[in-house]
């Protein structure tokens, strides 16, 4: 099996998550693509999603998915993402694509984060995928400052800038033992909009697509 097929078979599997005539949080990637396309089977079951990023939303609405601005609504039952890791307590480093804001705002409104990922992305420690870090543009050189103060080696990610109209820090050489705390730090930083520990919003459960079919972790 390609990382691609666990990828697939990981998103699929989520459908069993999706409640009749709800409307579904979406989150963002190659793995969440496959989610779209396997929602979109049964688009007619769903009222509609609300989307983490611009490309998740052209998507959707591709299928003839309705989009909701997250406005418009109070609640979510479940909110499917991937990441690009994910540790044993189901904390995780999300943004490799970007979207680690909105992505963090849909899935506080959920009940349930159902993360999709395939079995590369586990790990015991978080921090060997450079931890993305969502800056305003003005405080760039300063969140840089700040972030090496804390051991890491930010790198700005030249020619990206988000949905948000902001710029990404990845910083490289965390060995993140304590992600509930780190998240907090970084969080505190003047000039800081997110960054992609999702350790205070862990995953409720965990679809890990691996050779031999797809394992839940809870
Ligand atoms: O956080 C994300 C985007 O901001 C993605 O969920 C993460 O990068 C995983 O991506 P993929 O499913 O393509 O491996």
């Amino acid at each position: 099996m390609t990382q691609d097929d666990k990828k697939k078979a990981a998103a699929y599997a989520a459908l069993e998550y999706v409640e009749k005539d709800t409307i579904v949080g979406v989150g963002t990637g190659s793995t969440v693509n496959h989610f779209i396309d396997a929602l979109a089977t049964i688009k007619n079951n769903i009222v509609g999603a609300v989307s983490s990023s611009e490309a998740s939303t052209e998507k959707l609405k591709g299928f003839g998915i309705e989009v909701f601005d997250l406005n418009e609504v109070s609640e979510l039952s479940i909110y499917v993402d991937g990441a690009d890791e994910i540790n044993p307590y189901n904390h995780m480093i999300k943004g490799g694509g970007a979207a680690l804001t909105r992505e963090k705002i849909v899935s506080a409104v959920a009940d349930k984060f159902i993360c999709i990922v395939d079995d590369t992305k586990n790990v015991d420690i978080l921090g060997d995928f450079p931890l993305p870090v969502e800056v305003i543009p003005m405080a760039r050189s300063y969140v840089a400052r700040e972030l090496v103060k804390l051991g890491g080696d930010p790198v700005y990610r030249e020619g990206v800038v988000t949905d948000n109209g902001n710029v990404i820090l990845d910083v490289y050489n965390l060995k993140i033992a304590e992600p509930l705390t780190l998240e907090n730090q970084i969080n505190s930083i003047v000039g800081v909009v997110t960054n992609g520990l999702f350790a205070n919003r862990a995953a409720n459960v965990v679809l890990v697509g691996t050779d031999s079919g797809v394992n839940t972790l809870k």
